[in-house]
């Protein structure tokens, strides 16, 4: 099938790369030429465990081709996927000035019948506002989809490749079988492609996320709980993802959850809520929450170098959460941010994301080259991105390094007995 992907990011790029994998001749879009001119040469523009070569293999064959050309997309496909960005808006809305440019874009250049399958997450009703588009700007007949993805970043070429369940928001049979023989190369036995109306489609992406983000925020509070009864966070997970009806995954306490969707997309079902006239008071709660474990934690070694006389620490971890170089409302970022602000210096390190990370905090943090360096000259550490390369460390060099030996570590990475073994103190989340 001949398909046009606009939007070359997380979701655009491994969509397209995905398709065409799948046997599609996939023409990507983006109106950022330097992404662009770095895809033609073969530069990922971001970091997405196996999509390099994914890009390569689909580019060499002839089947994945880019362009900041619109019109030589959509005239040279039959569907065209938008998954360009809907960041929050000032008031907590979801900002879909770019899908509507996009699919704008897309009707004045169709040049017969076209498919339109929006892959952003949008709010529930975009699909009305985006038909309006459409019709307004050809007079071809055309077929809109609400697809939300699904994806995680760090396993987003998986994910896309082996997805759970895939979701058709449309009203016409035909129409869900033609993007049921679209997704057939990657449909599992266990794998589900559910025909939903564009609605209910935009609805279910707002509450998935929204449930993934409330589950790991109820985490979080107990934590704090923990800390006071002397609980182990750690053991209650296991106690009550045992049950199968709770399930194991996304109960993991930490310093928040982050990243591009779960506050933006928390925020903006907020936001439909008070628009009309339905509070979602879990998801404001849930957000309030969350900014609070950030920040506790940050207070948390703010208060203990203070307390201690102590100026400098190491930082592991920027990204929002292992296997990406995002840094889109990444905690670790937030807590540096208070971490600076309360006059500390800090040494950090990244596997992938100190280039982004260098552009939002500056100089005022010094980015080292391995993990190790962050010790020189300072007094504690504190481990904020759950990388697996930070779960085994040298504890004999982190105690010797350290003016002082302790560890806050916002991931609950190492066990507290064999760090303590080790001869350091640490702080972990809700033990
Ligand atoms: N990042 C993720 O893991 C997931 C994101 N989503 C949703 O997918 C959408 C895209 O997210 P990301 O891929 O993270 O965004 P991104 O910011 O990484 O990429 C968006 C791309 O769209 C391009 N773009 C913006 N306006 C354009 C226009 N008018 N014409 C052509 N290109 C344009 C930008 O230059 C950029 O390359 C969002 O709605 C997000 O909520 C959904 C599931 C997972
Ligand atoms: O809409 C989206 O963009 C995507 O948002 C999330 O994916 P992503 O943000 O890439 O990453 P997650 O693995 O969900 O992690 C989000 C945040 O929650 C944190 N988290 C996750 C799981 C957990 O148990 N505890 C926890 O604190 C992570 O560290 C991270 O900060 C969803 O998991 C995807 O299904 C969805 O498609």
């Amino acid at each position: 099938m001949k398909i046009s992907v606009v939007g070359v990011g997380y979701v655009g790029l491994v969509a397209a790369a995905c398709l065409a994998e799948g046997g599609n001749n996939v023409i990507c879009v983006d109106k950022d030429g330097n992404k662009i001119e770095g895809l033609k040469k073969g530069v990922i523009p971001i970091y997405e465990p196996g999509l390099e070569e994914l890009v390569e293999r689909n580019t060499e064959a002839g089947r994945l081709e880019f362009t900041t050309d619109i019109a030589y997309g959509v005239q040279n496909s039959g569907v065209t996927f938008i998954g360009v960005g809907t960041p929050s808006s000032a008031d907590g809305s979801a900002d879909i000035s770019a899908v509507k440019a996009v699919s704008e874009a897309i009707a004045k250049y169709m040049t017969g019948r076209h498919v339109i399958v929006t892959k952003s997450t949008v709010p529930v009703g975009t699909h009305k506002v985006v038909s309006d588009i459409i019709k307004a700007n050809t007079n071809h007949p055309f077929d809109y989809v609400s697809n939300p993805e699904f994806l995680k970043e760090g396993s987003a070429v998986q994910d896309f490749l082996k997805p759970d369940r895939v979701i058709i928001g449309t009203t016409k049979t035909e129409i869900f079988e033609l993007m049921t023989n679209i997704y057939a190369p990657f449909m599992r036995k266990s794998s589900r492609m559910i025909f939903v109306d564009p609605a209910s489609a935009e609805m279910a992406k707002y509450a998935a996320n929204a449930m993934l983000a409330t589950r790991i925020t109820f985490m979080n509070e107990l934590s704090g709980l923990c800390e006071q009864f002397g609980a182990d966070i750690e053991k209650v997970r296991i106690g009550i993802g045992s049950d199968s009806r709770i399930g194991k995954e996304f109960l993991f306490a930490g310093l928040g959850y982050g990243g591009s969707c779960f506050p933006k997309d928390v925020k903006a079902l907020a936001y439909m809520g008070d628009e009309q006239g339905i509070e979602m008071t879990i998801a404001k709660s849930v957000q309030a929450a969350n900014y609070r474990q950030q920040d506790r934690f940050a207070e948390r070694i703010i208060e203990y170098c203070k307390e201690n006389g102590l100026t400098q620490i190491a930082a592991w971890g920027l990204a929002f959460k292992a296997k990406t170089d995002d840094i889109r409302e990444s905690p670790a970022v937030r807590c540096l941010h208070k971490i600076i602000e309360a006059g500390i210096k800090v040494k950090a390190f990244d596997p992938e994301a100190m280039e982004n990370a260098s552009r939002e905090l500056g100089k005022a943090v010094e980015m080292c080259e391995d993990a190790y360096q962050t010790l020189e000259g300072s007094d504690v550490m504190a481990v904020l991105t759950d990388w697996q390369e930070f779960r085994s460390p040298d504890f004999d060099t982190i105690r010797e390094k350290l003016s002082r030996p302790v560890i806050f570590d916002g991931r609950n990475l190492y066990s507290p007995d064999f760090v303590a073994g080790c001869g350091i103190e640490y702080h972990s989340i809700g033990r």
